[in-house]
């Protein structure tokens, strides 16, 4: 049989596809642009003929109907392994599970602990190409893992999709797919945040610290997207990729002549990632550049990898750091923001490269709901909080106020630095803290 044939003989309908869900089933959606569409929405229409189907899924960029038919949960346990705005809110709600993990982890945890625990996998695709092979473009992740592990795997095609080239595990031949569906979906953008003058003022200090033929790795978020945009505009040369998220901030070091990839030692000349999202010359970019490869994550985020790139520097943003250098960047008490995604892997890689360096963000205060002025270097985190980066792999702290170097530095030595680049309004009472928990001596200089 072409492979012509075999598409047309497993296209069907989404209401078709989704009648292989039963009872009690693990349902997998993959990574943001992975997620589907109208298969979302035909799972969602059996909500009141299914019972107890629980669902994995990675960093939702819409609002899934699964929600929106079962607002109380009733069929549908939605559990993420990272959390995007609408997860957050969905969460608060008490309608997303966290699933902790190290996005490195991602496939292998499906390969050596779920491998009996993924019964259908619904995933969004490119079209198929003449060699029967679907792609997974702006979602590489742990989609094969995901795939692989599923006992049957519906695809629906999308032809507006980029085609991502690897690398590896960055496409799904036809004769494993069960079922196809066409639809229409859109493609979702991400827009760049316009930076503020503080985050302008963190993007300069974390510049300051590359130099040509650094390997860089920009996180989600704001911050680093400003980061990129400044380095765009530097005079630095030869820069590499090797990065979770693709971003339009390396289409732009790319248009300035800067992303040559030149000195990378691993995967040299080509830019390599694991998924991605942003504007729409950004999808042109990647779809079917072979100077850009797409693995799964336990590639990309793998340290060991990303340490044989000499002066890999990567840049993440966190939402709080306490006086001994533990940093969270994914909870807020409780109340969970994202995850701790790849920024852990990158931390640790990065350190390990020889001329690395791992730099965490953080705007040095924000004003709470009661309009005070609260620091996000504090004495210790907040009940609740969830470590993202343990104070034995945090290095480079950057606030609008400068840089911690905390690497190797006892807590009193970190405290100073730390205190040094809070709110100047913060600092007399972090000192007072750091007393009573008795890590300020009488040398520590007030900055
Ligand atoms: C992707 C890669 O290439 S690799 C590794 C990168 N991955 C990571 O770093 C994972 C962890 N990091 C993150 O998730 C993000 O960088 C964050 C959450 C730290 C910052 O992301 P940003 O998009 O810049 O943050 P933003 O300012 O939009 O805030 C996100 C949410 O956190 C909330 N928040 C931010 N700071 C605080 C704080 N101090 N206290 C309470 N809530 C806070 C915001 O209110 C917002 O929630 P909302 O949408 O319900 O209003
Ligand atoms: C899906 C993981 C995203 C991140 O690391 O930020």
């Amino acid at each position: 049989m072409s492979y012509a044939d075999e598409y047309r003989s497993k296209l069907t309908s989404p209401e078709d596809a989704v009648k292989i869900v039963k009872n009690g089933d693990w349902v997998e959606l993959g990574t943001a642009m992975g997620h589907s569409y109208a298969l979302d929405k035909a799972l969602a229409n059996r909500k009141d003929e299914l019972k107890d189907i629980k669902i994995r899924s990675t960093l939702s960029l819409k609002e899934h109907e699964i929600w929106k038919q079962d607002p109380n949960g009733e069929t549908f346990t939605f559990n993420s392994w990272y959390f995007g705005g609408t997860d957050r809110k969905n969460h608060d709600k008490g309608l997303v599970n966290c699933i902790p993990m190290l996005f490195r982890n991602e496939p292998l945890l499906y390969r050596k602990c779920l491998y009996n625990e993924v019964d259908v996998a619904m995933i969004r695709v490119t079209s198929m190409n003449k060699h029967g092979y679907f792609n997974f473009h702006c979602a590489v992740a742990a989609t094969a893992a995901q795939c692989e592990m599923a006992k049957k795997i519906i695809v629906e095609v999308n032809p507006k999709l980029p085609w991502a080239m690897g690398g590896s595990e960055e496409c799904i031949h036809i004769s494993k797919v069960d079922f196809i569906v066409e639809a229409e979906s859109p493609v979702e953008t991400l827009a760049p945040a316009i930076p503020t003058e503080v985050e302008k003022k963190i993007a300069q200090f974390v510049v300051d610290e590359i130099v040509d033929g650094s390997c860089i790795q920009l996180g989600i978020g704001g911050m680093p997207n400003t980061v990129g945009t400044l380095l765009a505009e530097s005079d630095l040369k030869d820069l590499g990729c090797q990065t979770e998220m693709m971003v339009d901030a390396y289409y732009h070091l790319y248009m300035a002549g800067k992303l040559t990839n030149k000195f990378k030692g691993i995967d040299k000349g080509k830019s390599t990632y694991t998924f991605s999202m942003g504007s729409p010359f950004l999808y042109e970019w990647i779809d079917n550049n072979p100077g850009l490869a797409a693995y799964a994550s336990n590639y990309i985020n793998n340290p060991y990898n990303i340490a044989m790139n000499d002066n890999m520097v990567s840049i993440n943003n966190c939402l709080e750091v306490d006086l001994f250098g533990q940093v969270s960047s994914e909870s807020s008490g409780t109340r969970q923001i994202s995850g701790t995604g790849g920024q852990l892997d990158f931390a640790t890689g990065a350190f390990m490269s020889r001329g690395g360096k791992s730099i965490l963000c953080c705007r040095s205060s924000y004003i709470d709901k009661q309009g005070v002025l609260q620091s996000r270097i504090i004495p210790t985190l907040s009940t609740g909080s969830i470590v993202t980066v343990p104070r034995s792999q945090t290095h480079i702290i950057v606030t609008e106020y400068g840089k911690a170097d905390l690497a190797g530095r006892s807590t009193w030595e970190r405290t100073e630095r730390l205190i040094s680049i809070a709110h100047p309004d913060k600092r007399d009472e972090l000192i007072k803290e750091a007393e009573t928990m008795n890590i300020w001596r009488k040398t520590n200089k007030r900055v």
